[in-house]
Order: C-alpha cells, then structure tokens, then sequence
C-alpha cells in the first residue's frame, strides 16, 4: 500500500522519478512508482539488504545500466527519472557527468576507500574543483567555506585519507559535494561504517546543511532510528517493491503495512525528532 498520493508536489523538484522499473531477465529488482526529492527535504529508503534501494539510488544517476558492460547480466530500465532538470533516461555521457558530483553528489558507505589515498584532502578538493574550472583563489575559498560548513577544522586539508576518522572522511565527502555545488546528496549508508556517535554527528551534518542551506537528502539506510532523525519523507523497500510510503512522522506512528510495522516494531525506541535536535 503507497501514501504516495499524499506527497507534497514540491516546485524545483530536484529528483523526480515515475514507474521506475529495473529488471534482470525476468527479475524486477527495483519497481518504484513514486518518488521526489525538493529542495530543503530529506527522503529515505528503508529496507532489508536486497530489496532494491542501493539499485533505486543509482538509478537516479542514470548509474544502473553501466555494469552491463562488465559482462554482468543484462540489467534493463524503464520509467522516468528526472534530476535537477535533466531527464537521465534520454541524457547522454557528457549531460549526466554535468549533474554528477556537481549538481547531485554521491556519497557512500565509505569515503575513504573512494578517495586517493595518495593526495592530501586539499589537492583532492582542488582537483575536483579545477575539473569543474574552479581554480585559484576562488577554489580556495570555496574549499575553505565548504569544510567549515560540516564543521571541519581546515587543517585537515593537509592530511591524507589515512590520517582522518571514518566520520572526518564522510564529512569530507560531504564538504566535497557542497564546494562543487551540489543541490541534493545522494547517501547510500553514509554511517553504516561508523560507530554510533559519529553516526550521530554525520546526520546533524546533513540536517544542519538541509535545514541552513535548503540541500537536499535522498538517503538509503537500514537504520530506521537514524532515520527518524533526519528523514521527512519515508520509502520501505521489500523485494524490490515499495511495499508503503508516506511523511517520516506519520509512518512511523502509524504504519499501515505489514512489513513496515516489524521494522518499526524492531527498533526499541525511536528516538524523537524533537529530542534529536
Ligand atoms: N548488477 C546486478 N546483477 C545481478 N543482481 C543484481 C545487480 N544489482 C543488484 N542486483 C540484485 O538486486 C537486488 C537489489 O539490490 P540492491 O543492492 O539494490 O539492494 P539493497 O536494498 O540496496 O541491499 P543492501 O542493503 O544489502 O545494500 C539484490 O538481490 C541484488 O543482489
């Protein structure tokens, strides 16, 4: 059952996705009818491991059909999908690279394995501020403004990967995201690896920059009290299907399906959003 209908339709949607379809062979492995990210908002998927929502989230980056190449089955995709304007299912190579990491930045499980553990955090910033032709002193400053705003000290662009926490390397990955611009996060597990304090100042984080500066969240976690915190929109993910979706608050109250009940049920205490912030 969807609460879908009740979503908000939100102007400047930044993701938009309709009848979303992914199948191997006869497969469905993501079927997502309804889904959309605006600015300033948080949306996460839930579910168990498998269900669909890592392939949902790159999906939306028009990332799904590239392990076709690699000799891997076959993976077919239908639906409409539109980020931050560009509709990715009719998007060639060079549209989707102007939206990804630019406009609409992937941040995973573990940041430190996708970033050069041979560059300092600051040639890795200013590298990917000069592939975007952000060079100079302008780079410098947008560097310097970006690591503020998750609360970094900016010593610690003169470190390697190696030399930060897990939780300094994710806030990183965020900061990274922000100096390039991007108007929504795409998260797939961003605290799964960290212990649950650092979880905690991740997400304040994410919550401070959607609350300060209107950046949107499309969050993936298997966490439901972390997701509580932060999410305003919830999809539950099972087998592939969205078994319910709906405000974080009210399905979280008052869950409707089966399945979203036991998740809710699992979880001891949801920790309010109130007491959160
Ligand atoms: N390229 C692929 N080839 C074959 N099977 C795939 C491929 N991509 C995903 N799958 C399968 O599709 C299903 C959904 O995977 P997906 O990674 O989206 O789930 P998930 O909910 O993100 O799980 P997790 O929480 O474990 O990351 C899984 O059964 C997975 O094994």
């Amino acid at each position: 059952m969807s609460r879908a209908e009740e979503s908000p339709i939100v102007n400047g949607t930044l993701i938009r996705i309709r009848d979303l379809a992914v199948r191997i062979g006869d497969r469905v492995i993501a079927s997502v009818p309804e889904l959309e990210v605006g600015p300033g908002e948080c949306v996460a998927i839930v579910g168990e491991s498998g269900s669909g929502k890592t392939t949902t989230l790159l999906a939306a980056l028009g990332l799904v059909g590239d392990v076709s190449d690699l000799g891997v089955r076959r993976v077919d995709i239908s639906g409409e999908i539109t980020v931050c304007g560009v509709d990715v299912m009719a998007a060639g190579p060079a549209e989707l690279r102007g939206i990804r990491g630019s406009r609409a930045a992937l941040v995973m499980q573990s940041p430190q394995a996708a970033l050069n553990p041979t560059m300092r955090l600051g040639t890795l910033m200013r590298r990917a501020l000069a592939r975007h032709g952000v060079k100079g002193a302008a780079a410098r400053s947008r560097a310097e403004e970006a690591v503020k705003a998750v609360l970094l000290d900016p010593v610690i662009m003169r470190r390697y990967p190696h030399q930060v926490s897990g939780g300094q390397a994710q806030r990183f990955a965020i900061a990274l995201a922000l100096a390039l611009g991007a108007e929504i996060v795409l998260a797939d597990e961003p605290t799964s690896a960290l212990d649950v304090t650092v979880q905690a100042e991740v997400v304040a984080v994410l919550r401070r920059l959607r609350d300060e500066r209107g950046l949107a969240v499309l969050l993936v976690s298997h966490d439901l009290a972390l997701v509580s915190t932060i999410a305003d929109r919830v999809l539950v993910m099972r087998d592939g299907a969205v078994v319910e979706s709906g405000p974080a608050a009210e399905l979280f109250d008052r869950p409707c399906d089966a399945y979203t009940r036991e998740l809710v049920a699992a979880v001891p205490a949801l920790p309010s959003r109130e007491e959160e912030r």
